[in-house]
């Protein structure tokens, strides 16, 4: 028999405590495929927190620090992440093929020190936060869907496993990056759970449909009264 589909639920963690998303995320072992440590976890906690969690959990990490910097810092910030054993590092796409060529070889030499599985290193296309008025505030005035198709193909062709993007440019990038590309989808919206600051969303099932192989789902699971029900009502939604 073929092996079930794994789960494509990785649940955004996003608080400086340690003792909450510790907690958090081993309660949501059984119902997650995945833990995601951004910005705001990794601030407060560090290296030593990411370790805490995800003995917690046991499930994979996404260490979302989004990289955006020169290739030599990035390189060296994605070889000192690796120290975490993420399953997952990312950059900014718009950091450019020298920054993320570099953050690719980071990524193999990284896990050799640190003697790790390698991570997958992903680019940020466009923050699904962001829509084309926000786009244009920043100077880039064609459509998003353009914008982040160009990223893609540029992030496949400087060697990384694939992209953040908006469920909506999901099977835009499968038929121009191919079937092993990645394609990690925040700005995911159960139709019962509040929009909040995402801007280019779409429903778990909708957005597996149009191709995503991850689903980082965050405030309509931690937010809700029940984490782990509001998970499992995710689960339940998505094709089976
Ligand atoms: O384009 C992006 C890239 C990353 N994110 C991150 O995903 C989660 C989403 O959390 P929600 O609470 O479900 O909105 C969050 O940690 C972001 O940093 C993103 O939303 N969009």
């Amino acid at each position: 028999m073929a092996d079930p589909a794994p789960n494509p639920i990785y649940v955004a963690v996003d608080t400086p405590d340690l003792n909450r998303a510790t907690a958090l995320s081993a309660a949501l072992a059984d119902v997650a495929g995945g833990i995601k440590l951004g910005l705001e976890f990794f601030t407060a906690n560090g290296v030593k927190g990411v370790h805490q969690v995800a003995s917690a959990s046991g499930l994979p990490v996404f260490l979302d620090l989004k990289f955006h910097d020169i290739p030599n810092t990035v390189a060296g910030a994605v070889r000192a992440a690796c120290e975490t054993a993420p399953g997952i590092v990312n950059v900014h796409a718009i950091g450019g093929r020298t920054m993320m060529t570099a953050a690719a070889q980071a990524a193999d030499e990284g896990a050799r020190i640190h003697a790790v599985t390698r991570p997958l290193v992903i680019a940020v296309t466009v923050l699904t936060s962001m829509d084309q008025t926000d786009m244009a505030e920043c100077g880039i005035v064609r459509p998003v869907a353009d914008q982040v198709r160009e990223l893609a193909i540029l992030t496949r062709d400087s060697g990384l496993d694939g992209v953040v993007c908006s469920a909506h440019e999901a099977a835009m990038i499968r038929a121009a990056c191919g079937p092993d590309f990645k394609l990690i989808v925040p700005g995911v919206r159960p139709a019962w759970a509040a929009t909040d600051d995402q801007k280019r969303i779409m429903t778990p099932a909708e957005a597996i449909a149009a191709g995503a192989d991850i689903l980082v789902i965050g405030r309509p699971i931690t937010g809700a009264e029940d984490p782990v029900a509001a998970c499992r009502r995710i689960l339940a939604e998505l094709p089976k």
